[in-house]
């Protein structure tokens, strides 16, 4: 028997369906979310993620700007349209879509944002409060990942989570959330020995490596959970997970397809993010 199919995209309309009717509700208070999302360079798949943010924004009834720079755009110039948005007051969210050109140094963009307006949840300071169990904006692949879980009605508390991959921006803070919600967690990357046999261990199964169908039936434990963060483009321009999902599916418990699994999920918590991040500019949360 073949395992159950968490739907991310079903899951996603559901939560921007909730998220919809609060904004409805908040309207009345002459109360609306503002998103400012940054898009440096022509990059073909961040210029479909981007105007998919902004599809979302309309959808959800929220304010959004979108500020779409030539990829010689210099740094200076774009830290001084993130300072311009730090300060505007109908901006809550601002989003710097990733990856820069090459000659922009990331790490000083994402620093540069206001903490209480970091929806993609990179900021140093959004980072430190993870990690230490506070309030922050979350990351929005990795609280994507937990919500799914949970959504799939799968109880994470007391199981053996193990997270294939260590970048930071799904691995590390997809790992901390789990430990959040009292799992046990084994971390592997590149230099794990063993990845098979630790794998096998798991009854919660992530996997963030960026290697295509990585993962087959021969890693995974009967009836476990599994969620594929893969998403590499093939040579034939199909999407593939890191997990091969034909294989295993055979023995698995619930697990996430690609597309349609985790991928819908990241924006849909960026727009979450935002209403947090608006409601707080409020006093409301
Ligand atoms: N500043 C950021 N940059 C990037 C992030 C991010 O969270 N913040 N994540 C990715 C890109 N991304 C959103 O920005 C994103 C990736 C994938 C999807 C998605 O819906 N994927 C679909 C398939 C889409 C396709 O066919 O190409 C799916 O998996 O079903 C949404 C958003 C890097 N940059």
């Amino acid at each position: 028997m073949s395992a159950p199919i968490i739907d991310g995209k079903q899951i996603s309309q559901d939560i921007r369906a909730s998220i919809q009717q609060e904004v409805i509700r908040l309207k009345e208070h002459r109360f609306q979310p503002g998103l400012a999302v940054v898009l440096v360079g022509e990059d073909p798949a961040s210029q479909v993620y981007v105007k998919n943010k902004e599809k979302a924004c309309h959808d959800l009834g929220y304010y959004s700007e979108v500020h779409r720079l030539t990829a010689d755009t210099s740094q200076e110039a774009l830290l001084e349209l993130v300072d311009k948005l730090n300060h505007q007051s109908t901006i809550h969210g601002i989003l710097v879509q990733l990856p820069l050109p090459k000659h922009i140094h990331e790490k000083a963009v994402i620093d540069a944002i206001a903490v209480e307006k970091d929806v993609d949840g990179f900021h140093p300071v959004n980072v430190g409060n993870l990690v230490i169990g506070d309030d922050s904006l979350l990351p929005c692949t990795p609280a994507g990942v937990i919500e799914l879980i949970k959504r799939a009605g799968v109880e994470i508390a007391g199981k053996h989570a193990v997270v294939i991959g260590r970048s930071n921006i799904v691995g590390k803070p997809v790992s901390l959330l789990l430990q959040r919600e009292n799992a046990t967690v084994t971390m592997c990357h590149s230099r794990t020995a063993n990845i098979a046999d630790l794998s096998r261990q798991a009854d919660i199964l992530v996997v963030a490596i960026g290697k295509a169908n990585f993962i087959d039936a021969s890693f995974v434990k009967p009836g476990a959970v599994v969620i594929d963060v893969g998403m590499n483009r093939l040579e034939n321009g199909k999407l593939a997970g890191d997990v091969d999902f034909e294989s295993v599916k055979q023995v698995s418990g619930p697990i996430t397809p690609v597309p349609g699994g985790v991928g819908p999920m990241t924006i849909t918590m960026l727009m979450q993010n935002t209403l947090v991040a608006a409601k707080r500019s409020h006093g409301l949360a």
